[in-house]
């Protein structure tokens, strides 16, 4: 700590809070500590009787927060995010494109871990739209040890930052709407309602809706003729499970396609299929995608848009958080379901 005039005072950083009092208007802080003295600053200084301030001694190699806070963010950020004002040694990011959130998890923990400098994100994977928060970063104490921030760097930094953004890249899909009942119009179609509307969201249109029935070689078939007809991916609704017409597996198995899982470790949705023909991806959707507000599609369906590859180790990581609760209201994505396979 050193005592310099106030009208030298311009980038130096307060030791303490300065407050000033305006009977009727105000009387709090009119400065923080750690703020760094501005030009502007200087007259309302003065005009607060404040002649001479008491302000940090700098050491070689140590660093003030908000120089921290500048490297965790260039830790952070990648080209579709913005960065905001640091304020009192803080910097948070927002999305300049919508999409998935990709989070390297194990690069965020190496940085949280190393002390005194944190990072936090919204979860992984999650949806994120244009202005949408993404983290928030600070150096905990008023300067940093300047080595420290190096490894920071070295964790991550600008070449290779911690946080991206992947767009929505399919844009059309084809349906393949199952079951004997819905092609012969016993019953009207109230799955591909909700399927569309869930694609939407996302900026995905359906392009072709086929009513199949139940035959599994002319589901096969349909699903094939899809994908060869250029469609960039394939949705069936129905038939998942055990009853002799429920044939969808078995047609996904015989158009070719390579199976991802058939099963999940969620519910509603154990009986989900994710599976690629080539690289388009063909979705069995059981019945419970049509009646739940929220189900393993929900989990899957952002990242397969995106073209994020789905392993089946990513499918079973979503046991933990993998039973909705069925809330009266609805709060997803603000619960914790699907929150354990991040
Ligand atoms: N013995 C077992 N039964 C069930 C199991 C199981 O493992 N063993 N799994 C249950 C789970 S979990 C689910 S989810 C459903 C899966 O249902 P499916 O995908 O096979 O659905 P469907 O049998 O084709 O239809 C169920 C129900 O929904 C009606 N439906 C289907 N498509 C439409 C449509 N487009 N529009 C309107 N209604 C539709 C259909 O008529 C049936 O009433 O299986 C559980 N059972
Ligand atoms: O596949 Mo059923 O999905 O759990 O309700």
């Amino acid at each position: 700590m050193k005592l310099v005039r106030t009208v030298d005072a311009v980038g130096q950083v307060l030791c303490h809070d300065l407050t000033q009092i305006i009977v009727g208007v105000s009387k709090d802080a009119r400065f923080r500590k750690g703020h760094v003295v501005r030009e502007e600053d200087i007259p309302v200084l003065l005009s607060m009787g404040k002649e001479n301030l008491y302000v940090w001694e700098f050491e070689e190699g140590m660093l003030h927060e908000n120089e921290g806070a500048e490297i965790l963010c260039q830790a952070c950020m990648n080209s579709s995010m913005e960065q905001g004002p640091v304020k009192e040694g803080k910097i948070e990011l927002k999305a300049t494109q919508e999409g998935v959130l990709e989070v390297d998890t194990k690069r965020l923990l190496a940085i949280n871990s190393l002390g005194n400098v944190m990072i936090a994100t919204r979860a992984n994977h999650s949806v994120v739209r244009l202005n949408d928060k993404l983290a928030g970063m600070r150096v905990i104490p008023l300067v940093i040890d300047a080595g420290q921030m190096k490894k920071v760097s070295a964790i991550a930094d600008a070449s290779n930052p911690l946080l991206s953004i992947h767009p929505f890249l399919i844009k059309d899909c084809t349906l393949l709407v199952t079951g004997s009942e819905v092609s012969k119009n016993l019953i009207t179609d109230t799955f591909s309602p909700v399927v569309e509307q869930k694609l939407k969201e996302l900026g995905v249109v359906v392009t072709e809706k086929i009513y199949t029935g139940d035959d599994q070689a002319f589901i096969a078939t349909s699903i094939k003729k899809a994908v060869a007809g250029g469609s960039s991916m394939v949705i069936c609704t129905g038939g998942m499970s055990v009853d002799p017409d429920d044939r969808t597996p078995g047609a996904i198995k015989e158009s070719g396609a390579n199976i991802v899982t058939y099963g999940a470790p969620v519910l509603p949705g154990a009986m989900f299929l994710i599976s690629y023909l080539g690289d388009v991806p063909v979705l069995g959707l059981p019945g419970c995608v049509m009646y739940a507000k929220r189900t393993v599609f929900d989990l899957a369906l952002p990242r397969i848009v995106a073209r994020i590859p789905l392993s089946g180790d990513d499918i079973a990581k979503w046991g933990n958080g993998g039973l909705c609760l069925q809330c009266p209201v609805c709060h997803f994505p603000n619960c914790n379901f699907g929150m354990g396979g991040i």
